[in-house]
């Protein structure tokens, strides 16, 4: 057994590295059969040779090998399935070796290693971040001399050429990421080698692939690829390849790797070879679809890097040493805002670093895979904050289209050719079988970019059809918002007086710990859009196809406070305008007219209706009594009111927003909730928009209500229990009415004991009690059970509630719980005993669990209604400058990246919400 050691060990090249066992005939009779085959029969056609015969290499899943004279003895200096890979590759490189390692960031390390103290390294100007990032460590930590050039130009290499100059690397890549800048391999690489003879040249081939271009058919020593990209296809594992020619090269990269132990792992070893099979089928289908994308924004006239495009620079060059154009393009808007428009309204492109995997994704590099390299580097190296970068998957391509168009449509980057009259359906399918581009550009005729001057002919046609009651002809010119408007509020859990309080009793309430998040978000298509995906809810509307002819006459100059009651016709008729989305459900529908109705009204008419998209995303579960209803309706008066100025914006530092603004949110949060529950008491959205811990009485005939903070709230302990099951506020309140108005001799005596109930509560809660904490907690205890029986007699209980106050009532558990909120299933509520141990609490839970119940503990009496600030005018720019430097030191492939607010919300899951709004920073509450 020969164990790889020093560089010079003659013996290496075919040892470990070598081709597997097998007689040299069967390796030659391969060669032979192989020689004449084209690459997508070479990459599907592995040459296994197992000794059980399996056809696709196994995976060598160990450490060690047995013995002491086999071919394997130790995973760092070689394995089968690792072997199997690297020759495989080797054939697909046109190499001597190839090596297969942990990432393509390993790779560059391991090439790096062969410069010495005192050399140079010359490497491109417009370099991955990542790469960018390790050549400035090798400068600092390394003593090498590492020159940023155009690489792409060898008349700014030659400078750099002279043999005191002392070069051993030339770093290339071509294309360049992200602007697909070319580089002449051949010729740089015979040029370097004429001047600096000792330089290696390393040409960074991820872009391409072997499949498109093997620079080491055109001079280049060592080409290294993120195999995680194009070769593996599935963005399922990290991996990154070094193929070379020279054999000493080759030692000594092995050499290196064995040392290091930077090979890849035998299970990653199977799944890069598993991608390799397919990825000139794949590549394929990306290509064509990149060069449609491409021909699209091109005849757009956006500013399009793409070597497929007749007018890419070097175009010639680019295809003389490769053989396709890759599937990664990007553009120019000319606007950041517009490219995080752009990238936060796209749902199939997903919004991720790296590239070459089957889903197609979309992003802006320089807050994302170059975000580690300075904004004064990027603008100095012609990188421009505006550049979107569009990595081709192999979805179908009118489906990633479609997505696209519709982003840049709401995004305002374009707009309808209202002078274009459209294909049919059937000529347009006719048109995508038999020819795509035709297709592609006949697709694109449909739509212009946005000028402040147009012409003379649009205005005719937008006049004429204007006339005829077609769009409003003034989109572009709408009202919409400047920035990003980001809110939060919570839920709530009604602790005394549920139901009672909509006929005028006291309740005893307090936020919780969950809570509702939105985005409120510009478009620029004359559209208002609501997302909702906790209910499937996606739509969007015309805003002036809205009936708008329905809204009431406003006599009131103080528009924007809320209306005390809904306008039975304008709901009437939002309901029919949400009634015609058959796909959504009843949950979704009453998200949705609420939504609009505040959306018109607050408005007061269309030429004031902001084109927007509203966003929420919510940790509360929905329909459960912990008022999830509420803290939608809070953030969507809030969202609305902000885009309208009716409240003040907050600024950073401002410890809290004003009373008045409060009140006035609370009003239209209050309208919302009557849209979904029809006649609520305004405890929740009172909670929800305040936050803490209230006693709240509904002014009710004539009565006068009112609202107290109880500060001893907030050290009790709950339990809530879900029961799961599903039941409607609306009906049981409207139930407890009718049951009021049939037997009031039953319901009066129950809301005057309830009364007593909240007021002996609010009095032990109010924090100003001389009464001792354990009796505290026994008085609340007895006053839990007693006003869960009278909720019983209100008919407001289920079966599964009583399980639940069951289960916690019986030894060894001995607990006082009710049901909360409107009941007929949704949460109970059981209070923790301070002294209540651990272990028995920890039994309880697995108690309700077993029983089907999902049970939390949740900590009372937080923040209410949030509002995410803008920098103040004054310190805005040094803010943000702030903040990008630092996002510098994390921002790797994807970690402390920017996402837009919208589509941050949208991917983050309901566990994340939370982190997500904290990462936010810069809130101001109530
Ligand atoms: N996160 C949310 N996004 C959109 N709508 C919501 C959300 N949460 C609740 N809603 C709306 O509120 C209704 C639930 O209200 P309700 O039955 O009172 O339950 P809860 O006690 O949770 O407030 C839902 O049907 C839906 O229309
Ligand atoms: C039953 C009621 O008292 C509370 C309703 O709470 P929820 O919708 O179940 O979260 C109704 C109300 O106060 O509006």
């Amino acid at each position: 057994m020969t164990t790889p050691s020093t560089p010079g060990d003659s013996s290496l090249a075919t040892s470990v590295y070598s081709l597997p066992a097998k007689s040299p005939t069967e390796a030659e009779q391969y060669k032979a059969r192989a020689a004449n085959w084209r690459f997508s029969t070479l990459c599907a056609s592995v040459d296994t040779k197992d000794q059980y015969g399996a056809s696709s290499t196994p995976i060598y899943q160990t450490a060690t090998f047995k013995g002491v004279d086999g071919q394997y003895d130790y995973t760092r200096s070689g394995n089968p399935t690792r072997g199997g890979l690297e020759n495989h590759l080797a054939r697909l490189y046109g190499a001597t070796q190839a090596f297969a390692l942990s990432t393509g960031m390993t790779c560059l390390d391991t090439i790096l290693r062969l410069v010495k103290p005192g050399e140079t390294v010359l490497a491109g100007d417009d370099l991955y971040g990542g790469t960018n990032r390790l050549l400035t460590y090798l400068g600092t930590h390394g003593g090498v001399n590492v020159i940023h050039a155009d690489t792409t130009r060898i008349e700014a290499l030659r400078p750099y050429l002279q043999p005191g100059n002392k070069v051993k690397m030339v770093l290339l890549e071509s294309p360049t990421n992200p602007l697909l800048k070319i580089a002449d391999l051949q010729g740089i690489s015979d040029e370097v080698k004429a001047a600096s003879p000792n330089a290696l040249i390393v040409v960074d081939n991820t872009m391409m692939s072997p499949y498109l271009q093997r620079p080491l058919e055109l001079g280049a020593d060592i080409v290294y690829d993120s195999g995680t990209k194009y070769l593996s296809g599935h963005h399922d594992l990290m991996a990154g390849i070094i193929a070379a020619k020279r054999t000493d090269v080759c030692k000594d990269i092995a050499f290196l790797i064995n040392s290091v132990g930077s090979g890849l792992a035998p299970f990653d070893s199977f799944l890069l070879l598993r991608g390799v099979k397919t990825m000139s089928l794949r590549m394929d289908r990306q290509m064509a679809t990149a060069q449609l994308v491409a021909n699209y924004l091109d005849s757009l006239g956006f500013l399009v890097h793409y070597p497929g495009l007749k007018s890419h620079p070097k175009r010639d060059i680019h295809w003389k040493q490769a053989t396709g154009a890759g599937a990664v393009l990007s553009f120019v808007t000319g606007d950041k805002a517009l490219s995080e428009r752009i990238v936060g309204g796209a749902r199939l492109w997903g919004i991720s670093v790296s590239f070459g995997a089957v889903n197609s994704l979309i992003s802006m590099p320089c807050l994302m895979s170059h975000a580690s390299i300075s904004a004064a580097v990027r603008a100095e190296r012609g990188l421009p904050e505006n550049l979107i970068r569009l990595c081709v998957g192999i979805e179908d391509p009118r489906d990633l289209m479609d997505d696209l168009e519709h982003s840049l449509l709401s995004a305002g980057a374009i707009t309808p050719n209202l002078s274009y009259s459209p294909l049919s359906h059937a000529r347009s399918a006719e048109l995508y079988a038999t020819d795509p581009e035709a297709w592609i550009l006949e697709r694109a005729k449909g739509f212009k970019r946005p000028s402040d001057h147009a012409s003379a002919i649009d205005k005719l046609v937008t006049g004429v059809k204007k006339g005829l009651g077609f769009t409003s002809a003034t989109e572009s010119e709408r009202k919409t918002i400047e920035q990003d408007i980001v809110v939060s509020a919570p839920g709530k859990v009604i602790l005394f007086g549920e139901h009672a309080v909509v006929h005028g009793v006291t309740a005893v309430a307090s936020s919780v710990n969950l809570r509702c998040f939105a985005v409120q978000s510009p478009r620029s298509d004359g559209k208002v859009g609501l997302e909702v995906p906790d209910i499937g809810v996606e739509l969007e509307w015309d805003i002036s196809k809205l009936p708008w002819n329905l809204l009431p006459v406003h006599s009131n100059a103080h528009r924007h406070v809320a209306d005390k009651d809904l306008d039975p016709a304008l709901l009437q008729a939002v309901e029919g305008v949400v009634n015609a989305h058959v796909e959504v459900g009843k949950t979704g529908i009453g998200a949705c007219v609420a939504f609009l109705y505040l959306y018109m009204v607050m408005a007061g008419g269309e030429a004031d209706a902001p084109a927007v998209t509203f966003t929420a995303k919510s940790n509360l579960p929905i329909s459960a009594g912990l008022g999830s209803s509420a803290a939608y309706s809070t953030c969507v008066a809030s969202a609305l009111l902000l885009a309208h100025s009716h409240i003040t914006q907050p600024e950073h530092g401002q410890p809290r927003l004003s009373e008045s603004d409060t009140n006035i949110v609370d009003g239209w949060a209050f309208l919302a909730e009557k849209v979904l529950h029809g006649n609520p008491s305004g405890i929740d959205n009172a909670v929800s928009v305040r936050g803490g811990a209230v006693a709240f009485t509904r002014s009710v005939g004539g009565r006068q209500g009112g609202l107290n903070g109880l500060h001893g709230f907030s050290s009790i302990r709950l339990l809530l229990t879900n029961t799961l099951v599903p039941r409607d506020t609306k009906s049981l309140v409207a139930g407890v009415s009718a049951k009021r108005l049939a037997e009031p001799h039953v319901v009066d005596p129950i809301l005057d004991a309830i009364q007593s109930i909240s007021d002996e509560a609010s009095t032990l809660l109010s924090g100003q009690t001389r009464v001792e904490r354990k009796e505290l907690v026994g008085r609340l205890e007895a006053l839990i059970t007693e006003n869960h029986g009278h909720l019983v007699n209100l008919g407001v209980s289920h079966p599964s509630l009583e399980m639940i106050v069951a289960a916690t009532a019986a030894e060894p558990f001995g607990l006082a719980t009710k049901l909360t909120g409107a009941g007929g299933g949704g949460c109970a509520v059981t209070l923790i005993p301070d002294d209540f141990p651990q272990s028995s609490l920890d039994s309880l839970i697995t108690t309700l669990q077993a029983q089907g119940f999902q049970p939390h503990l949740t900590s009372v009496g937080g923040p209410g209604l949030g509002i995410h600030a803008q920098p103040s005018s004054s310190s805005r720019s040094s803010t943000r400058a702030a903040q990008k430097e630092d996002a510098i030191p994390n921002s790797e492939e994807g970690e402390g990246m920017v996402v837009p607010k919208r589509a941050g919300l949208r991917e983050a899951g309901t566990e994340d919400l939370q982190a997500w709004s904290d990462r936010l920073g810069g809130w101001v509450h109530t």
